[in-house]
């Protein structure tokens, strides 16, 4: 009886652990997916118009939260049904994700303090500022940036040596917790410590010696608390955001990364530390010593460091999450490529040490293509949004774990059909891009002499004064454009009610005594979507809104194909305007370099290429505008400065063909044509070199607010060509006094010559009203007017 009796266990203990072994070992062996971030929209724009109504007074916070709480839900059950294993929570936000962890750790400047209101009327006070004199409220915003290289900007909170963190709001716990009540595990995301102390702002009045990351031992214990709370509350796995580490600076960091990841690691859930926008460059000497779980990477922008950081971890305890599913572009992601790429990494490391990503957060795109009706099936084949790429993260997870799905050969066509379409380019653009010259990038003569052919052509006083192009756009253009739209107005009549408007902007600068007119741009609904809509390789989505700050949202053209001009785009109006007015008439473009860092660009073709493309397609409308005897030629650069790649030993191949494109969009004209530019949106100090390189015969730049430091460019790098620093800031509804205007000419007129100087606001006057515009425009030409007699 004994012997039958144990070989039954002997034999059941056997198959149970062959079947355990089984369970485990396949477990262990799979491949993850991972998702870092989600767009806060919400479908139908749901977040956006909750915060605008609560702003508008028209709700209460009670309303706002369900809608929040609402949206939190859209979002992670489609992670979840897409299939996502590593479903992002706590990056959800009102307003912005870095102004959420300010506050959340009690970082409340006293200016807010002061005016006592709710805990998220305060919070909305430090995005936004806030005004309401019947209360004697009156509180100005925190300073806002741009987010590495993207168009999101991020609210920078004030700090100083004597600022305090206390957690106020654990918002990674509760929405953790709120996920799980929902029947959703979660991986909470935070910025790491040393990316939020490098992001946020530097008080004015701290001192000279001090920076934020000085706070990090004051930070740390926050930290240690939040992460300890997750993990109480059953968070195996927590995301800590360094996009610092593609920055250069970040190399210099690994004693700040050590002391911070030694002390989080014993209390918090696995960490993974994810590097997004750039790569991470010598930062991995360190980083492959911390006692974190995994490391993520930006595959996307920088597949090539993979083998290295491969190499460089290959030894340790630290997982390896690839960020090949892109956040920043929206197009359909090349899944057999993605996939040979995380092969790779499987090949060294084992699948379980593997997990596939997005390469930053979805917040760069729009949500879902689904509700797109105007676009053509073939288009909808090429392009990925949010909802999507989190199906494509899915399906290549799975097909590395040897299932390929229907999505993944679905892909697989259509990437070959996008790259047969790509193969059927335009020949006629092709061959001119090849064609350019060193020629065709030089005006004609240098500028000394250009100027005084200008002179003659243009005959201006000293201390011109001119407008940066658009005036107010009213509420009846803008109706009169979407009745265009809808069909309600006639083609003609629309162009009626346009010359209209122009007529109405020459007559107001004939009675203000402006020297150099522009025609207003009341027929422009958007700097870019205008030409992109004229041009032929755009294409426009109806709902694919994209962040940029706040509540505000833009919708970026797309470059699917080659750029080409087939008409003139802007010459009827500039004409027209010309005709009405014995004063030059400006004519007004927008530079190849903005149009396309603000739109979506192709993938399969370099940014480079691009640009010039466009750029051939302005040097037309250019000499166009000039054969209709327009003098004057401004092309708009203002986002030059934000394409500058984030590590430098990248600037200069950007910078050439950036100044290259703009001076083939500018050069194909003769010497008595002024060509202008205008800057803004940043600080040109690190750029000025290749401002002055463009070559334009006048710029304008925007100066009123980092008055000081501009100026200081200009004492240090001088400058050849005339220039107009913004004598006031067009972003207010101020009007500035007459006297203001003067001391900032004369302010400037320490630094840079008298009579290369023009008068000029900061920025275009379209969000602007028509009093505050005739008031403020009436001070600068009188300013203007003393100006010359005071430098004759
Ligand atoms: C953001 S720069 C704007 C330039 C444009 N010409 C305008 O006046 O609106
Ligand atoms: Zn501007």
């Amino acid at each position: 009886m004994r012997r039958p009796f144990s070989l039954f266990f002997f034999t059941f203990f056997l198959l149970l652990s062959i079947f355990i072994y089984n369970i485990n070992h396949h477990k262990s062996k799979m491949v993850k997916s991972a998702v870092l971030g989600y767009p806060r929209i919400g479908v139908g724009r749901a977040t956006k118009k909750a915060i605008e109504s609560y702003w508008a007074g028209n709700s209460t916070a009670e309303e706002l939260e369900s809608v929040a709480k609402a949206v939190r839900k859209e979002r992670w059950e489609s992670i979840k049904n897409a299939g996502v294993d590593f479903i992002p929570s706590g990056e959800f936000t009102l307003y912005d994700h870095l102004l959420d962890h300010s506050y959340n750790f009690g970082v409340i400047p006293q200016r807010y303090v002061e005016q006592k209101l709710s805990g998220l009327d305060t919070y909305f006070a430090m995005g936004r500022g806030k005004q309401d004199r019947a209360k004697g409220i009156d509180v100005v915003a925190s300073e806002m940036g741009k987010f590495f290289d993207s168009n999101y900007h991020i609210v920078k909170v004030d700090h100083s040596p004597d600022t305090e963190f206390k957690l106020l709001n654990n918002q990674w716990l509760n929405e953790y917790k709120e996920a799980k009540a929902l029947g959703i595990e979660t991986r909470p995301v935070l910025f790491g410590p040393i990316t939020y102390l490098s992001l946020v702002r530097k008080a004015r009045d701290a001192p000279a010696d001090f920076e934020p990351i000085q706070l990090l031992d004051k930070l740390i214990p926050v930290y240690k608390e939040v992460l300890a709370s997750l993990k109480e509350a059953g968070a195996e796995y927590v995301q800590l955001d360094e996009p610092i580490l593609s920055l250069d600076k970040a190399e210099s960091f690994g004693a700040e990364f050590k002391k911070v990841y030694e002390a989080l690691a014993p209390v918090a859930p696995k960490i993974t530390i994810t590097s997004a926008y750039g790569r991470v460059g010598k930062s991995i000497d360190y980083l492959k010593e911390l006692p974190i779980h995994a490391l993520h990477l930006d595959l996307d922008r920088e597949p090539k460091q993979l083998d290295s950081v491969l190499e460089a971890i290959k030894d340790t305890k630290i997982d390896i999450e690839l960020g090949l599913i892109s956040g920043r572009n929206i197009w359909k992601n090349d899944l057999n490529a993605s996939k040979a790429l995380a092969q790779k990494a499987i090949d060294v490391l084992g699948a379980d040490r593997v997990v596939v990503s997005t390469s930053s957060s979805l917040l760069h795109t729009p949500i879902s293509i689904k509700v797109e009706k105007k676009l053509t099936e073939q288009q909808l084949s090429w392009l990925s949004f949010a909802e999507e790429k989190c199906e494509e993260v899915a399906a290549l997870a799975h097909a590395l774990n040897g299932q390929e799905t229907a999505l993944f050969e679905q892909n697989t066509k259509d990437i070959a059909a996008r790259r047969e379409f790509e193969r059927t380019s335009d020949s006629a653009v092709r061959d001119r891009v090849a064609g350019i010259t060193e020629e065709m990038l030089s005006r004609k003569a240098p500028f000394p002499e250009r100027r005084a052919a200008q002179k003659k052509h243009l005959n201006l006083p000293k201390f011109p004064t001119t407008t940066i192009g658009s005036f107010p756009q009213t509420k009846e253009i803008r109706q009169a454009r979407a009745k265009f739209g809808k069909g309600e107005l006639t083609a003609e009549q629309y162009e009626k009610a346009m010359e209209a408007e122009i007529q109405h902007a020459v007559d107001f600068q004939e009675k203000t005594g402006l020297d150099l007119f522009v025609h207003g741009e009341p027929e422009r609904n958007d700097m870019v979507q205008y030409f992109g809509e004229q041009l032929t390789g755009f294409i426009f989505t109806q709902l694919g809104w994209v962040q940029s700050y706040g509540s505000r949202y833009v919708r970026p053209p797309i470059v699917v194909s080659d750029v080409s001009r087939p008409a003139p785009m802007t010459v009827r109006w500039s004409a027209y305007a010309q005709s009405l007015t014995k004063k030059p008439m400006k004519g007004m473009l927008t530079g190849p370099v903005t149009i396309l860092n603000w739109s979506f660009p192709r993938a399969d073709v370099s940014k480079e290429v691009q640009s010039k493309q466009l750029a051939l397609a302005l040097r037309d409308e250019v000499v166009d505008l000039a054969n209709a005897g327009i003098k004057a030629i401004q092309v708009d650069e203002p986002a030059i400065r934000e394409g500058l790649p984030l590590r430098k030993s990248d600037w200069d191949s950007y910078l050439k063909w950036a100044v290259d494109s703009f001076r083939l969009s500018t050069s194909g004209v003769e010497n008595d044509i002024q060509v202008h530019s205008h800057f803004c949106y940043s600080d040109f100090g690190d750029i000025f070199p290749s401002i002055q390189a463009l070559d334009a015969d006048v710029i304008s730049i925007e100066a009123s607010k980092a008055d000081l430091k501009l100026l200081d460019v200009f004492k240090s790098y001088g400058y050849s060509n005339e220039i107009g620093p913004g004598v006031y800031d067009i972003h207010s509804p101020r009007v500035p006094s007459e006297q203001e205007i003067k001391d900032r000419i004369a302010a400037m007129a320490k630094v840079l010559p008298a009579d290369l100087m023009v008068v000029n606001p900061d920025c275009g006057l379209k969000t602007r009203g028509w009093k505050e515009t005739e008031e403020s425009l009436t001070n600068l030409v009188a300013a203007a007017r003393w100006a010359r007699e005071q430098y004759a």
